[in-house]
């Protein structure tokens, strides 16, 4: 019988294929993503990750179990992949200054993306929250595994699909679906639902995330 997570997964099949497809991803592959977009990229998802990293400690908070407590605090320091660090690279290569990024709004998207995970876990329930943070885990490792294979010309986007299909992101991701998994066997078919729905509506803004991006989104 699949598991809750690969009925989240099949639920968010087309959302994930359109990530997968999506002329952003297409073109940081190809290496013709304008720089330009990049660093609208880099700028709106340093918002999200901050965000991310408070999550998985409120969530810790609200739970029980010490293995999934340890995991989530440890994701809220970042100790699960080299991401954090590879971002500091990144905005030093691109000459992305706190001034700039002072002088950055949270774009529509960003906002709307993190605002549900908050709702999830303050109107809903932590294991709705872990599983609206499921996506980020799970659709960046596949997206990093696809375009492993063939590669960026352009070094920075290299090493962005680097971070992604690396071994600490991909054992952070198992272990991510497995909390999902333990959290939903404890739930009636009811709350499993919502969390179905938590991760299919993140899998949305996931795919808005690089049209945000990609439009260089503003408010007006
Ligand atoms: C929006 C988003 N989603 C996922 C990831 C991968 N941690 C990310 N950096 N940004």
């Amino acid at each position: 019988m699949a598991s809750l997570t690969q009925k989240m997964h099949q639920q968010a099949a087309e959302l994930w294929q359109e990530s997968f497809d999506h002329p952003f991803i297409k073109e940081l592959a190809a290496g013709s993503l304008p720089t330009a977009t990049f660093r609208y990229y880099l700028k709106q998802d340093r918002y999200y990750l901050a965000n991310f990293g408070d999550l998985h400690k409120q969530i810790a908070d609200n739970l029980s179990n010490p293995d999934i407590k340890q995991f989530l605090y440890e994701g809220a320091q970042g100790l699960h992949d080299d991401e954090a660090n590879i971002r500091k690279e990144f905005f030093d290569e691109l000459a992305i200054t706190s001034a700039e990024i002072a002088q950055t709004p949270i774009a529509p998207n960003a906002y709307n993306y993190v605002a549900h995970m908050y709702h999830e876990l303050n109107e809903g329930s932590p294991a709705r929250a872990a599983a609206a943070l499921l996506p980020c885990y799970w659709l960046y490792n596949e997206i990093g595994k696809k375009l492993i294979k063939k590669g960026s010309p352009v070094k920075i986007y290299q090493q962005f699909i680097n971070t992604y299909d690396s071994a600490g992101f991909t054992d952070a991701t198992s272990q991510m679906i497995q909390i999902v998994d333990q959290l939903g066997s404890e739930a009636d078919q009811s709350e499993q639902a919502k969390m179905t729905t938590a991760f299919v509506r993140s899998s949305y803004y996931e795919l808005h995330f690089w049209a945000m991006a990609y439009k260089h989104q503003q408010w007006a």
